[in-house]
């Protein structure tokens, strides 16, 4: 059994010849929640429904657990909640989990107990018999990513599945993402909300102009930006010239007491002892050294950015 769910070489899907989604090579870990990450029109859904044969690709090759991507044996262990889904609002709960099992393919006998299970998995029993039109919208959310349950997928997308939320809502939407994953499931969420996905995540792939940035455990993609907020005492006031090449960016961010705390950019996670010893070898009185936890937001920025610098590049060379 492989160790990725999906993998993806050079995927593209295009609407005649623009925009979608180009030259997308990635792996998904089986058991991972992967947060696919981008801006709105970045080609997250279009990556998705290409995934799940709802578009035909336009170039490039996929699989998703162990098959080619568009056969059915590729969609029958996979569950998919739509970004914009809507549901028929005189039904109940009941009822629409009832149909959809019956697309599912369970007979009447079989979808009695995964619909018990299901409901009681998304936290929804008790409310089950209720109509649709009575559901907030984070339960409504809930009932949809049942319905997604209801085959037993390995793999479940989950596209954009908190932005309509209030933080109540999504907090739940959350908490059954954790409970998913705890039961061995692969979870892939198109998101633009990143703090939201910060604490659910653990690996990403940012996707950027159609294209993918880069991809993994996004804690390991923080580190390449490492940051120390260093307190020193007012009277440093040539901690600027002091400091060594390796010190990328320093920026002041706070003032009082007396006290000037720095941001310090480093090239390397491993540079704090240097720079300390450099530092108090020039005289600079520090007082407080706390290395800075980046937030997906920062991870997420520095590597956009990082893109739209080489973009800036390649047009300038392509004017030359
Ligand atoms: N059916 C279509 N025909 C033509 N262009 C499309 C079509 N669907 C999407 N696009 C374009 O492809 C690009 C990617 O769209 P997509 O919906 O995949 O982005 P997204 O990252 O999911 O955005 P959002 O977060 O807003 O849902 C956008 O420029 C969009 O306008």
């Amino acid at each position: 059994m492989s160790d990725f769910v999906i993998e993806t070489w050079e995927l593209t899907k295009q609407y005649n010849g623009k925009a979608g989604c180009k030259n997308i090579t990635l792996q998904v870990p089986r058991g991972s929640v992967f947060g696919f990450l981008g801006q709105n029109g970045a080609g997250k859904s279009t990556f998705v429904r290409t995934m799940l044969g709802l578009l035909h690709p336009t170039d490039g090759k996929a699989v998703m657990l162990g098959q080619p991507i568009g056969s059915v044996e590729s969609r029958k262990k996979v569950g998919y909640l739509p970004e914009l889904f809507r549901y028929p609002d005189w039904l109940t709960g009941q009822q629409l989990l009832e149909h959809h099992a019956e697309l599912c393919g369970l007979t009447h006998r079989e979808s009695k107990a995964v619909i018990k299970n299901v409901v009681e998995l998304v936290g929804m029993a008790g409310r089950e018999r209720e109509r649709i039109r009575g559901y907030s919208k984070g339960m409504q959310q809930r009932i949809g990513i049942a319905c997604a349950l209801l085959s037993d997928p390995e793999l479940i997308f989950l596209d954009e599945p908190t932005s309509a939320l209030d933080p109540i809502g999504r907090k739940e939407v959350r908490e059954l993402i954790a409970r998913l994953r705890d039961q061995g499931k692969t979870i892939f969420l198109n998101s633009h909300l990143l703090s939201e996905m910060e604490s659910v995540c653990n690996h990403v792939g940012i996707i950027h102009r159609s294209e993918l940035v880069v991809h993994g455990e996004w804690r390991k993609l923080s580190s390449v930006q490492p940051q120390i907020e260093l307190t020193v005492d007012k009277d440093s006031g040539s901690l600027q010239n002091v400091l060594p090449s390796f010190v990328t960016a320093s920026q002041l961010v706070r003032q009082e007491d007396n006290r000037d705390s720095w941001l310090m950019t480093l090239d390397q996670d491993n540079r704090v002892p240097a720079l300390l010893q450099q530092l108090i070898a020039s005289g600079v009185a520090i007082h407080e050294v706390v290395r800075k936890q980046q937030s997906l937001e920062d991870v997420f920025l520095y590597w956009v950015q990082r893109k739209e610098g080489e973009r800036h590049v390649a047009d300038h060379q392509n004017h030359v």
